[in-house]
């Protein structure tokens, strides 16, 4: 199978989660792409979406599947998203695709958060893809010196400008010991907006397609 082909597999795999759910909360990137076809698919109660991205939105659109304001719709039954990389704990590292905010916001607002992914993403610790920072563009370099204290190697993603009009740092070479006390350690630096740790709210249920599988955990 193809990466893509896992994808799609996985993201069938989730549309089990959210039968009888009348809104969900849909996520950004790649095996997303795929879940939105199958909810749409799936022609079933879906009353219609809360989206994390532009990019989401314009999909859930094309689907003919209603987006809705997290402001109008409370706490949302279920999330589905994916990951850049998923821990044994399902501590998350997410903002490849640039949405890391609106991900993170819309996975506190969720009673359960439902990751999908293909087998490349799962790793025992977390920190070799690229950590996202999502920053206040006028606070860059100065994000960018305080996580060098951290030991970390920041790089402007340079063409990038966040549906929040910020933008991303991708830091390199950290050593994230323990992920929740570094998203907030990340968090509290003056400038950030979200950074891509995914720890304090992981994910609920991980659902993994390796070869013909699914594994859940
Ligand atoms: O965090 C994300 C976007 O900000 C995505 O979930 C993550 O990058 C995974 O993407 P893909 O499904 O294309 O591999």
């Amino acid at each position: 199978m193809t990466q893509d082909e896992l994808k799609q597999k996985v993201a069938y795999a989730a549309l089990d989660y959210v039968k009888g759910v009348s809104i969900v909360g849909v996520g950004t990137g790649s095996t997303v792409f795929h879940f939105i076809n199958g909810l749409a698919e799936m022609k079933s109660g879906i009353e219609g979406a809360v989206s994390s991205s532009e990019a989401t939105t314009a999909h859930l659109k094309k689907m003919g599947i209603p987006v809705l304001d997290l402001n109008d719709v409370g706490t949302l039954e279920v999330y589905v998203d994916g990951a850049d990389e998923i821990d044994p704990n399902k501590k998350l590292i997410k903002g490849g695709g640039a949405a890391l905010t609106r991900e993170k916001i819309i996975a506190g607002a969720s009673k359960k958060f439902v990751c999908i992914a293909d087998g490349s993403k799962r790793v025992d610790v977390l920190g070799k893809f690229p950590l996202p920072v999502e920053v206040i563009p006028m606070a860059r370099s100065f994000v960018a010196r305080e996580i060098v204290k951290l030991g970390g190697q920041p790089v402007w993603r340079e063409n990038c400008v966040t549906d929040n009009s910020g933008h991303i740092l991708d830091v390199h070479n950290l050593n994230i010991v323990d992920p929740s006390e570094l998203e907030k350690t990340i968090n509290n630096i003056p400038g950030v907006i979200t950074v891509g740790i995914f720890s304090l709210r992981p994910a609920d249920i991980v659902l993994v397609s390796e070869g013909e599988e699914i594994i859940t955990f």
